[in-house]
């Protein structure tokens, strides 16, 4: 039978940091010759002399079939299947820059987590506002418990692909699946989406929790009341409940809100250790989505008139020089409130 993906032989990633390279590298071992566009001169000398991103994921060897390069022309106009992992903040920007070279008929994957300030669009929103080239059926999200440094060393993972066209969903989870790398199929972008980036404010919070060394019993608390929240406003938005229970919310909330390896859950912990925000953001060259989304989402929120009380106790831990101890507390006594009724309203 013919493979869904024999006429596809070239990719374009756009992104070399830790999340980029980890997929280029796992595109690349499949045998597709894969152009990846860094930011910095330096990462790309670096693929090309050393085989190793030395800046963002050290210490992975990497395919020779990694085509490293600084032109952004070049990667999007030579390739119709393009992977976008930029940080969020600069997704607009970046897609600004390319629109141009978009060829027709372009399938575009995003797997950068985020809402957009002042638009509160998720990325696959602002792709499609700026490069209108790119029929939407076309833009599929990626995303779901995935650790750039375990995908590298070939950990067993799995994801999500979403597009509202089942075919190119389809098509996608089979470039990049893998016996590592396990991809399921979902016809709901914006819930993968919005689990993805509110998962990484709830992981703030959680890293609260264990930098003040409150236990386990807060911890699971957190997580499962985070989940409410994120529930909540992805129901409002139009994502389909269920998508919440997946992957892409359960899934990466445990990953992100338990594991050590995750920056936003270190930034909550530092924060609950008594670090502030400028000593920790000062020794960072990665970045933690969470931080700038807490402001998108906390607005966000506020502009649907949803409570979400824990997004708002860490935009005033984070915004407001509120400290963790004050979140937890007042989480702690807000009013009573009741679980079975609040799952039934859904
Ligand atoms: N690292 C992971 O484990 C992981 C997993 C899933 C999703 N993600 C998501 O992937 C996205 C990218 O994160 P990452 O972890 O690969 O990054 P990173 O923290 O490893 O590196 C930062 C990246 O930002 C780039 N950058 C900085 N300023 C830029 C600018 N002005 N324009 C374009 N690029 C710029 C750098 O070149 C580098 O690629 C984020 O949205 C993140 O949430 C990351
Ligand atoms: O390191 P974090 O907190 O950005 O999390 C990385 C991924 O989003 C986990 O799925």
């Amino acid at each position: 039978m013919k493979n869904i993906n024999d006429n596809i032989k070239k990719i374009g990633v756009i992104g070399a940091g830790s999340w980029g390279t980890a997929l280029a590298n796992l595109l690349a071992d499949k045998g597709y010759h894969v152009d990846l566009w860094a930011y910095e001169k330096e990462v790309v000398e670096d693929i090309i002399k050393q085989r190793e991103n030395r800046l963002f994921l050290p210490d992975i060897s990497l395919s020779e079939n990694i085509f490293p390069s600084d032109s952004l022309k070049s990667v999007v106009s030579e390739n119709t299947f393009l992977l976008i992992v930029v940080p969020s903040h600069t997704m607009r920007d970046m897609c600004k820059k390319i629109a141009s070279h978009v060829q027709e008929k372009t399938t575009m994957i995003t797997a950068s987590k985020g809402i957009e300030d002042g638009t509160y669009l998720t990325m696959h929103g602002v792709i499609a506002e700026c490069i209108p080239a790119i029929d939407k059926d076309r833009i599929v999200v990626l995303s779901g418990p995935s650790f750039a440094r375990e995908v590298a060393k070939k950990v067993p993972t799995a994801i999500s692909v979403a597009s509202k066209d089942r075919m190119t969903a389809e098509m996608v989870q089979h470039i990049f699946a893998t016996d590592y790398f396990r991809v399921y199929v979902s016809d709901d972008p914006i819930g993968l989406e919005l689990g993805g980036a509110v998962k990484n404010v709830i992981a703030i919070a959680a890293g609260f929790v264990d930098g003040m060394q409150l236990g386990l019993n807060t911890r699971a608390a957190l997580i499962t009341r985070g989940l409410a929240e994120i529930r909540r406003l992805g129901i409002r938005m139009g994502a389909n409940p269920h998508t919440f229970a997946g992957l892409s919310g359960v899934g990466d909330l445990i990953l992100t809100c338990t594991g050590d390896l995750s920056r936003n859950y270190t930034v909550g912990k530092q924060l609950g250790q008594g670090m502030t925000m400028a000593e920790i953001q000062d020794k960072r060259v990665t970045v933690a989505e969470g931080v700038r989304n807490t402001s998108s989402v906390y607005h966000l929120a506020k502009s649907l008139d949803i409570e979400l009380p824990i997004i708002n106790e860490v935009y005033r831990a984070l915004y407001e020089n509120s400290s963790p101890a004050n979140a937890i507390a007042r989480l702690m006594t807000r009013p009573l409130g009741h679980e079975t009724i609040e799952l039934e309203e859904i």
